[in-house]
């Protein structure tokens, strides 16, 4: 197979009328597609990048007639990179619930097991800004996501908040990168920080990223955390709350702290 990556660069490069074809549109609630953001969020930096949002697993799930049919490759490569990233999803997933001390098919089955656990792609392309400091990609967040994985073109532009400071992630040859999002935090009990980070946009070149996020099914699962990771002295930090209260929960906040900025 030919890297996904070439496949995937390739959408951006198509003239805007082409991409508009693919456009999403956030009002009528089709969140799949293309999108190109340049606002002020809701501290008053500007965002700056366009994007293309779609579900890549599991298959019965997916809507291919959203997808790039150019270039020729992208379903395949796409189709191939995600059957690859669920497999390792289900590694990781026994790894962090051994860790835990829990039995390692544990998390797998709390974030909805091979039938609910949404793997969304969303592919970044951050322009090149003539005046970087005064922009950003992507604002500080963390994902709400079970987990995240990220592969990008090798241009630094990652950063992670990490021991009081901004850090930027290396640019390591064929490694993926990978977050702990909120649906991990809040199943840990805090055992797991979901991590702090921003994307940077350059002047010099553009930086490209893939994102993957894994996720619980919006409404099935109410979140929480798991017992065995409770204690006396460990009460829960996190109240119960689906995925989508969860993420209603983190908009709300996040309009409460803008309007006190103002
Ligand atoms: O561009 C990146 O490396 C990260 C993007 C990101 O954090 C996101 O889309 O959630
Ligand atoms: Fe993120």
């Amino acid at each position: 197979m030919a890297s996904p990556m070439s496949s995937w660069t390739a959408f951006f490069d198509l003239p805007i009328e082409q991409k508009e074809k693919y456009a999403n549109d956030q009002a009528s609630g089709k969140i799949q597609g293309y999108g190109s953001k340049l606002a002020n969020n809701a501290s008053g930096q500007l965002e700056w990048e366009d994007y293309f949002f779609h579900l890549v697993y599991p298959e019965d799930k997916r809507d291919l007639s959203i997808w790039p049919q150019t270039p020729a490759d992208y379903i395949e490569a796409t189709a191939e990179y995600a059957k690859e990233l669920r497999a390792l999803a289900t590694k990781v997933l026994r790894v962090l619930s051994l860790g835990l001390g829990l039995e390692e098919g544990r998390l797998e089955k709390e974030v909805g097991g091979l039938e609910e656990l949404l793997l969304q792609m969303k592919i970044n392309y951050y322009p090149l800004c003539p005046q970087p400091e005064l922009a950003l990609g992507v604002e500080a967040h963390t994902d709400v996501s079970a987990l995240t994985f990220i592969l990008h073109n090798m241009v630094p532009g990652l950063q992670l908040f990490y021991e009081g400071k901004w850090v930027t992630a290396k640019c390591v040859p064929n490694s993926i990168i990978m977050h702990i999002g909120d649906t991990i935090e809040i199943l840990s009990n805090g055992k797991y920080k979901s991590i702090l980070h921003r994307g940077m946009v350059n002047k010099e070149k553009v930086r490209i990223s893939w994102a993957v996020f894994c996720e619980p099914p919006k409404e099935k699962i109410i979140l929480k955390p798991l017992p065995e990771t409770v204690s006396e002295t460990e009460p829960p930090i996190f109240p119960p709350r689906t995925f989508a209260e969860h993420i209603q929960h983190k908009l709300f906040r996040k309009s409460q702290e803008a309007l006190l900025n103002k």
